[in-house]
């Protein structure tokens, strides 16, 4: 049974798909939930799932206390799920080819520091696309250049807003991020 452990900054609507869609399988399970932000609602979702939570601050993830941690809780994949900090390269080559990230837009288009969230949607909105899409990705030590795994797209109008985008974006994530994960693991 592969352990897998989600990092998550915020609400965590794909942590609880995840977390939904591990439930009861036995491949793989979720052995852990780990946030930078104590009160991030990711950590409620968690622990209805009945999934052990951890918090750590910047520092002390890049004092090695996280991976310290996962070591501890014998994880095999870490899944990012909305992490907005930059994992330290020890942490990333601890889990060579062993740790995936979720991106809301179709990289290499928007990516890198400063675009997470609603500023990626404001600036697909801003350059008038046509399309939008979701990225999951290898982690290697830079912003959102690891390999790229899958990608999915959907169509925009110029009626759409950075709040519609973000809805499409959502629905593409929840439909495909479990299922991708499930077939790495
Ligand atoms: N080593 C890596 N770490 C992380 C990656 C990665 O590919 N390699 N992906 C990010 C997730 N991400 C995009 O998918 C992303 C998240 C956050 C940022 C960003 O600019 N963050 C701000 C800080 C925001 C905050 O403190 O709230 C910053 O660095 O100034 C860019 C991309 C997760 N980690
Ligand atoms: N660049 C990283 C980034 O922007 N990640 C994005 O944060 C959101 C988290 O939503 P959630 O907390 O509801 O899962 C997701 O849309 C994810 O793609």
């Amino acid at each position: 049974m592969k352990r897998l452990a989600i990092l998550a900054s915020g609400s965590g609507s794909n942590a609880e798909k995840i977390m939904a869609h591990f439930q009861h399988s036995a491949k793989a399970e979720i052995a852990l939930v780990a946030s930078n932000k104590p009160d991030a609602f990711v950590l409620e979702r968690a622990k209805k799932f009945n999934v052990p939570t951890f918090t750590f601050s910047r520092k002390e993830m890049d004092a090695g206390q996280l991976l310290e941690k996962l070591r501890e809780e014998k994880i095999d994949w870490v899944i990012l799920a909305g992490f907005l900090l930059k994992i330290p390269v020890a942490l990333t080559r601890a889990f060579p080819d062993r740790m995936v990230n979720i991106h809301p837009a179709l990289l290499p288009k928007y990516g890198g520091k400063g675009m997470y969230g609603a500023h990626v949607h404001e600036a697909v909105k801003a350059a008038g696309d046509k399309e939008t899409g979701i990225t999951i990705h290898l982690v290697n030590e830079h912003y959102d250049e690891g390999k790229i795994i899958f990608q999915a797209s959907t169509p925009l109008t110029e009626e759409d807003t950075p709040e519609s985008i973000a809805a499409k974006v959502h629905e593409l994530e929840h439909r495909h991020f479990p299922q991708v994960i499930e077939g790495l693991v």
